[in-house]
C-alpha cells in the first residue's frame, strides 16, 4: 500500500492532523494502540483565558478560530455534536480577586473574554460570597465522542490498525518510509507522552503530568455553566458532573489513585455543599513541556519524518492551531514559529 503519510497516535493531535490531510487531499494510515488515554479522559474545556492571572492563552485568538471551526466541520460531517457552549464562571475567592478581574478586563484582548458583570451566586449548594466573573466564548469539546467517531470513520475506509507502531520495523531513507507492507512519503508522530519510547524523538524535554477526574451525580445542584474554583465543575446532563483535575509529576501510569480521588473530593467540598455520589474516576498523563509551547517538528537526520507533541493541557484549542503549521512546513516549506519548532531544543 502506498500513502503520502503514516500517522502514529489517534489523540487530539492525530485528528488534529488527519483534518489538514482530509482537507488537501493527501492519503494516510493511521496507528493506535490505546497505550494512551489524555485526548480519552480530557474534561475537553476550551477557553482562552488563563484563569489563575487572568491572562490571555498564548495565541488564544488564532487558536480558537482554528479549533471551532475543525469541530464545527467535523459536527457537520459525520452528524454528532461535539461543541457544547457553556460559560465558565470563575469563582472570586477576595474583593482583591475581584478588582484584578476588572483591571485585566480592561486591557486589549481580554476585553473580549472578560465580561465586566459581576455574578451574584443564587445557589444554595455553592459556596461564593464574593461572586463570580463570566469568560465568554468557552465550552467543552466531548473528546471521548470525537475519538470514537473519528476511529470509526478510519476504520469504516481501511485507513487505521489498532495496532502499537513498532519502532523497530520502520525503514526510512530519503525518498520513502517503509513499514511492514506501507509504504510511505512522510511519517508523523503524535504518541503523546508515548513519545518516551519512540528512539526518533525520545530525548525531546516531553514532562509527564497525570491527571484524574471524577464524575459525580448531584442531583440537588442544578448547575449550568463550568465552575472554577479549586477544581473545575464540569456540567454533563443528567445531573453528571466531571470534577478535575489533579496534576503529579511523578506517577506516569494510567491507573486511577485514591489519592487523586481524595484531592479531589477535599477541593470539590469546599466549594459545593449538597450530597452527591462518585459514579465514575479516570486518569491520563498530559503531554506537557516545560516551556509551555508544543513540540512540533522535523528530525535532524531523516526529513521525512515529523513529531506533533507537548499540547500540554490544552490540546483541545492548541492541536488544530499546530497542525495547521506543521502541514504548511511540510507541503509548502513554510518554517513553523520558532516558539513551538523542537529545534529550540537542539
Ligand atoms: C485529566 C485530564 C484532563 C484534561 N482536560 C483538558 C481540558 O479540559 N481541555 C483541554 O484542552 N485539554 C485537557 N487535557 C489535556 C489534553 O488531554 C492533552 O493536551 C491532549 O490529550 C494531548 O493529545 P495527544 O494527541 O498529544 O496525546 P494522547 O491523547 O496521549 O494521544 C496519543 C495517542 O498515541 C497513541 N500511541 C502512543 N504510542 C503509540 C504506539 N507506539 N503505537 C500506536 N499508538 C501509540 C496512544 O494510544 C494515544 O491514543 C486534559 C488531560 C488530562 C489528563
Amino acid at each position: 500500500m502506498q500513502v503520502d503519510f503514516i500517522i502514529v497516535g489517534c489523540g487530539l493531535a492525530g485528528i488534529s492532523f488527519c483534518e489538514q490531510l482530509r482537507a488537501h487531499n493527501k492519503s494516510f494510515v493511521v496507528f493506535d494502540n490505546k497505550s494512551q488515554q489524555s485526548s480519552t479522559v480530557a474534561g475537553g474545556l476550551y477557553n482562552p483565558v488563563v484563569l489563575k492571572r487572568f491572562t490571555p492563552v498564548w495565541k488564544s485568538k488564532e487558536q480558537l478560530q482554528m479549533a471551532l471551526q475543525m469541530y464545527q466541520n467535523l459536527e457537520a460531517e459525520f452528524d454528532v455534536k461535539l461543541d457544547h457552549k457553556i460559560p465558565v464562571y470563575r469563582k472570586f475567592s477576595s474583593l482583591e480577586e475581584q478588582n484584578d478581574w476588572f483591571t485585566a478586563s480592561d486591557k486589549p484582548l481580554l476585553s473580549e473574554w472578560l465580561s465586566t458583570n459581576l455574578i451574584k451566586n443564587t445557589n444554595a449548594y455553592i459556596e461564593a460570597p464574593f461572586g463570580f466573573g463570566e469568560v465568554l466564548e468557552t465550552g467543552r469539546i466531548d473528546v471521548k465522542c470525537l475519538i470514537e467517531t473519528y476511529k470509526t470513520y478510519l476504520l469504516k475506509n481501511n485507513l487505521f490498525y489498532e495496532d502499537e507502531f513498532k519502532y523497530n520495523a520502520l525503514q526510512v531513507n530519503d525518498e520513502t518510509i517503509f513499514y511492514e507492507s506501507i509504504e510511505s512519503k512522510y511519517i508523523v508522530f503524535s504518541e503523546g507522552f508515548g513519545v518516551h519510547k519512540n528512539p526518533f524523538f525520545k530525548s525531546l524535554p516531553l514532562v509527564p503530568t497525570k491527571g484524574e477526574l471524577l464524575t459525580i451525580h448531584a442531583p440537588d445542584l442544578k448547575v449550568d455553566f463550568v465552575l472554577k474554583g479549586p477544581v473545575f465543575l464540569i456540567p454533563l446532563g443528567n445531573d453528571l458532573y466531571t470534577v478535575g483535575a489533579t496534576y503529579d509529576w511523578n506517577d506516569t501510569s494510567n491507573t486511577v489513585t485514591d489519592k487523586g480521588k481524595e484531592e479531589l473530593l477535599g477541593k470539590l467540598k469546599t466549594l459545593i455543599s449538597c450530597s452527591f455520589e462518585v459514579v465514575d474516576q479516570v486518569a491520563g498523563i498530559r503531554p506537557t513541556v516545560k516551556d509551555r509551547r508544543p513540540l512540533v517538528g522535523q528530525h535532524s537526520i531523516y526529513k521525512n519524518m515529523f513529531v506533533l507533541n507537548g499540547l500540554g493541557t490544552r490540546g483541545v484549542m492548541i492541536g488544530p492551531y499546530v497542525a495547521d503549521q506543521l502541514f504548511k512546513l511540510i507541503a509548502l516549506g513554510i518554517p513553523l514559529e520558532k516558539e513551538i519548532d523542537i529545534a529550540r531544543f537542539s
